[in-house]
């Protein structure tokens, strides 16, 4: 089963680079994983927020496979512990998905429809964070969840 890592945006920022590029690669030793940068339509700085998010949706769901697994990171989705994230991947794998899609959304979110086509909403947190915070997170957690499933010391309770 293969992680697709979206987000739209730009390039990684040197701040978060490096350590997105180490978990990335950490990442890789349980599924194979990559990072698709979707960058913002052009004219976004003339477009409402609206229509902004209503064409950044558009071009998520022209890409998505019917049967990929939309996980949708959201702060006002559902929270995972780490376990329930090793859980969910778990869950998938048996379920004979191919491909799961974690999607970072942009500066003003996820478009409603894109967050309806999503099997899951996913809050780390009640905080808002910027998305390039979020990039490395998503990485770490499920580099952990990696670690989990295998019962390897990395995760410490
Ligand atoms: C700057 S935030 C967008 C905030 C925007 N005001 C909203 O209402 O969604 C950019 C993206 O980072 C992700 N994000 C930020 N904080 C998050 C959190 N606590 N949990 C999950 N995703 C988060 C989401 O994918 C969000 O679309």
């Amino acid at each position: 089963m293969k992680l697709a890592l979206w987000t739209i945006g730009k390039a990684h920022e040197p701040y978060v680079k490096a350590g997105i590029e180490d978990f990335t690669k950490r990442l890789n030793h349980y599924f194979p994983a990559e990072w698709n940068i979707i960058p913002v339509p052009k004219g976004a700085g003339t477009l409402s927020e609206a229509e902004l998010k209503r064409r950044e949706g558009e071009l998520i769901l022209a890409a998505l496979k019917p049967d990929d697994y939309l996980v949708a990171l959201d702060e006002r989705g559902r929270g995972l512990s780490s376990e329930g994230l090793a859980g969910l991947l778990q869950q998938r794998a048996n379920e004979g998905t191919r491909t799961v899609v974690f999607l970072i959304g942009g500066a003003f979110g996820i478009d409603a429809a894109v967050l309806r086509r999503a099997q899951f909403q996913w809050s780390l947190s009640a905080l808002t964070f910027p998305h390039q915070l979020v990039r490395l997170v998503l990485a770490e957690q499920l580099y952990r969840a990696g670690t989990i499933l295998r019962n390897e010391k990395y995760h410490h309770k």
